[in-house]
């Protein structure tokens, strides 16, 4: 263009000169408004894009969490599954739909910039190509290796955020202080994260080394050509006009194709570690119990009651057996008393009955109905549970006792009268907003209840839930005073009586309110029998109780 302006310069009527210059203003004036205009288009679509991303995703996270099994939960594997998922989900999505625009962007102005080049020389695209591309090689090879890294260290991952968490966390904070674990953690923490940087960082290095050295190799190589363009202008066998536009050329077009590539193995890379959100939305789900025939509807009147044979259990992170060959039966409208020893089985018993796990061997029927065939809805709807680890929600008290049984009205007038029989209602009416009180101590104007009195909040949880026909109560008066128990156990005491119920327990006067009692011991059913039938036997549960002074077992 500079000989053209010259020539133009030089003197009127110069017409094919000028249109020649015309021509080429236009070309650069589109290439540079198309730039411009895709840019800020590009950011406005972003912006409104970032959203619907960012929500569909959550939805495709939030539908798969609460419908993978639980037991994905309690498995390391699939904890790491979870992990990878998680985190990629925060970013790359959005990050690949940005690294589209920015790739249609550069296409644009990269086809524009090439039809420059071609008219200029092949030659110089094949050359910017030739010092490019071994970067571009180079960082695929890093992505991969860095995709590997990470999922084969995931573990390891977790584990710093593990400590960070312990370091960071309300749920921690008490601990960490009373036994002045933190500079141990802080210790744990960093050499973890170190250990676990260190690898990657000398990866980082080697991908740096080969790029520097790749870099130094297209230097020498453009730097080569300039010196050959300048030996031509020097010869005379090209003019300045040319020399300016090769330059230019080189220049812009190397800086283009470089930001091209970087796109290019940016999405692949994005794409890539993509595979680890897809891994977990992959997982099977509960739901598909559906399909496979877990429909049948739970008895509206259940006659015989829960019947176990030979139930075999081991989780699936291990083959340890926690349970083998347990039978016995719950009969319909009998309170079972379930004892044993610190990890005898008791908690994951109740996590068959609860379909939350499947027995490895051996069968659970209700009424004669494998477990398993019954829906989902039916069995939440008919089997009331508190576990031992029951929930401590961060919602308003009324809530706390609704989610008993969120098909019923929030203000039923039964959320009262649950958390009078629990021995909650005075406390929650002692509060300023009552039942609206919000409880916990995460949110302000909360108010925060002790340990017994969540408790007695969990159990009104349980009896709002009036519809079910099966009660499952895993320690249900461990944090309750001996006053406070005696009173709930009467309780209790009503709400079984036209039930089926399931209590664990360490409390002998807990466990003496039951019809039978069912001893587990070296995963097996050691014995079963009234209280005084087992007394008078002389057998475990007999030794349990001799070997005590006080109330537990
Ligand atoms: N998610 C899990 N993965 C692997 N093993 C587990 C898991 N949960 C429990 N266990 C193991 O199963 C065994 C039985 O545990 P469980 O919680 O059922 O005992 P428990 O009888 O309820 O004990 P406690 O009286 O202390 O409540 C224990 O040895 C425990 O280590």
């Amino acid at each position: 263009m500079v000989d053209e302006i010259q020539v133009v310069a030089a003197g009127p009527g110069v017409k094919g000169a000028l249109q020649h210059l015309m021509g080429l203003l236009i070309i650069a004036a589109v290439v540079f408004l198309t730039n411009a205009l895709t840019a800020s288009l590009g950011a406005l679509v972003r912006e409104r894009q970032s959203f619907v991303i960012s929500d569909y995703f959550d939805r495709l996270i939030h539908n798969k969490t609460t419908r993978i099994e639980y037991g994905f939960f309690e498995h390391p594997k699939y904890q790491n599954v979870f992990f990878r998922a998680l985190h990629e989900a925060s970013f790359r999505p959005s990050r690949i739909f940005y690294g589209l625009i920015g790739f249609l962007q550069n296409l644009i102005t990269l086809m524009l910039m090439g039809g420059i080049l071609l008219m200029v020389h092949w030659s110089v695209s094949i050359v910017l190509l030739l010092v490019t591309l071994p970067t571009a090689i180079i960082r695929i090879r890093y992505a991969k290796e860095l995709f590997r890294f990470r999922r084969n260290n995931t573990d390891k991952e977790r584990r710093v955020n593990y400590y960070n968490r312990l370091l960071t966390s309300r749920e921690f904070a008490k601990e960490l202080r009373t036994f002045d674990l933190s500079t141990l953690f802080r210790k744990r923490y960093h050499e973890l994260k170190n250990d676990w940087r260190q690898s990657q960082y000398s990866m980082l290095r080697k991908k740096t080394f080969q790029e520097i050295v790749v870099q130094i190799l297209s230097a020498l190589a453009v730097f080569s050509l300039y010196g050959l363009i300048a030996y031509r202008a020097f010869m005379g066998q090209i003019s300045i006009g040319d020399v300016v536009l090769y330059f230019m050329a080189l220049q812009r077009g190397y800086a283009y194709l470089q930001e091209f590539l970087g796109r290019i193995t940016g999405l692949y890379e994005d794409s890539l570690f993509l595979n680890n959100l897809f891994e977990f939305l992959h997982l099977p789900e509960t739901e598909q119990e559906k399909r496979q025939g877990a429909n049948l509807p739970f008895p509206a009147r259940m006659k015989e009651g829960i019947k176990l044979e030979n139930v075999g259990f081991h989780y699936p992170s291990n083959n340890r057996w926690i349970l083998r060959n347990v039978s016995f039966e719950i009969r319909a409208g009998e309170t079972v008393a379930l004892v044993g020893v610190n990890g005898a089985g008791k908690t994951t018993l109740v996590k068959l009955l609860c379909g939350l796990y499947r027995p490895t061997e051996g069968s659970i029927h209700i009424d004669g109905i494998p477990l398993e065939k019954i829906s989902r809805r039916g069995r939440t709807d008919n089997i009331s549970v508190i576990y031992q680890d029951f929930m401590l929600y961060n919602v308003t008290a009324r809530e706390n006792i609704w989610f008993g049984n969120i098909r019923r009205n929030p203000d039923d007038q039964k959320i009262k009268e649950a958390a009078q029989e629990a021995g909650i209602h005075k406390i929650i009416e002692g509060f300023d907003r009552g039942y609206e009180t919000t409880l916990g101590t995460l949110f302000e104007g909360s108010e925060q209840l002790s340990p017994g009195q969540w408790q007695r909040l969990a159990l009104a949880r349980s009896f709002f839930n009036t519809s079910a026909q099966i009660v499952i109560l895993d320690e249900p008066t461990s944090s309750l005073d001996a006053f406070s128990e005696a009173r709930l156990l009467q309780y209790i005491k009503g709400i079984t009586e036209n039930r089926t119920a399931l209590i664990i327990s360490h409390r002998l006067s807990t466990i003496k309110m039951a019809n039978r009692i069912v001893v587990l011991d070296g995963q097996q059913v050691a014995e079963e029998g009234t209280y005084h039938a087992l007394m008078k036997k002389q057998g475990v549960f007999y030794s349990m109780v001799q070997s005590l002074s006080r109330d537990d077992l």
